[in-house]
């Protein structure tokens, strides 16, 4: 049997979809988080100095989207066919420049650096939400399967429905204009296997 080592801070964060994937899948793996006084021994060990990292039977695999990316396509939740796989990389890269217009804010509020966060919530957040949530209900109401691409969950739904669980505990009207996006998240959690790892999974502020 293969051994999957998934090792990231003791957060959600960038390691969470990649553990909702074994959880989806049924697949064990060692959930390896990593309390930040070990960091500095382990950072140098890792290929690009950051988590999260897998390890596939000792073989080590950085950056989180080359990660879900192979789990999803190991698993069976990255399309079904080359068409698909495409569209759900072309949403992944689409949140992954929304997220990094937030990543402001976000150090604020996760506590890493210093800002006003009501400030950065009207001149960050609000801006990049409103570009890129109506796209995400519009893909939403046309693709008509309750998912982003296709008729089946992939990778990309469980990283946005993360994204809009974390943003609605730090702002619970975030996403108020958007109940297509909200219900895409309370159905994504809603999958029997994902909500038992949620049940049972460590707690962690984000
Ligand atoms: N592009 C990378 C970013 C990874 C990243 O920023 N990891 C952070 C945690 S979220 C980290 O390892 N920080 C500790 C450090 O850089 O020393 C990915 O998606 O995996």
């Amino acid at each position: 049997m293969v051994h999957y080592k998934l090792s990231y801070f003791p957060l959600r964060g960038l390691g969470e979809t990649a553990r909702q994937l074994f959880a989806l899948a049924n697949v064990d793996f060692e959930d390896d988080r990593v309390p930040r006084e070990q960091w500095p021994d382990f950072k140098p060990k890792t290929p690009f100095g950051q988590m999260p990292v897998l390890e596939v039977d000792g073989k080590a695999l950085a950056q989180s989207r080359a990660i879900y990316r192979y789990l999803a396509k190991k698993f069976g939740f990255a399309g079904k066919d080359d068409w698909e796989s495409a569209q759900i990389d072309a949403w992944a890269d689409q949140f992954a420049d929304y997220n990094n217009e937030l990543r402001p804010y976000f150090v604020v509020v996760a506590g890493f650096g210093q800002g006003d966060k009501e400030k950065l919530y009207a001149d960050v957040v609000e801006p990049a939400r409103e570009k890129f949530l109506p796209l995400v209900a519009k893909q939403l109401k046309e693709n008509g399967s309750g998912f982003l691409v296709g008729s089946k969950v992939s990778w990309v739904d469980l990283h946005l429905a993360g994204h809009i669980e974390t943003f609605l505990s730090f702002v619970p009207h975030f996403a108020d204009k958007y109940p297509e996006v909200v219900a895409h998240q309370k159905k994504v959690h809603a999958i029997p296997e994902l909500k038992k790892w949620i049940e049972k999974r460590p707690q962690s502020p984000f």
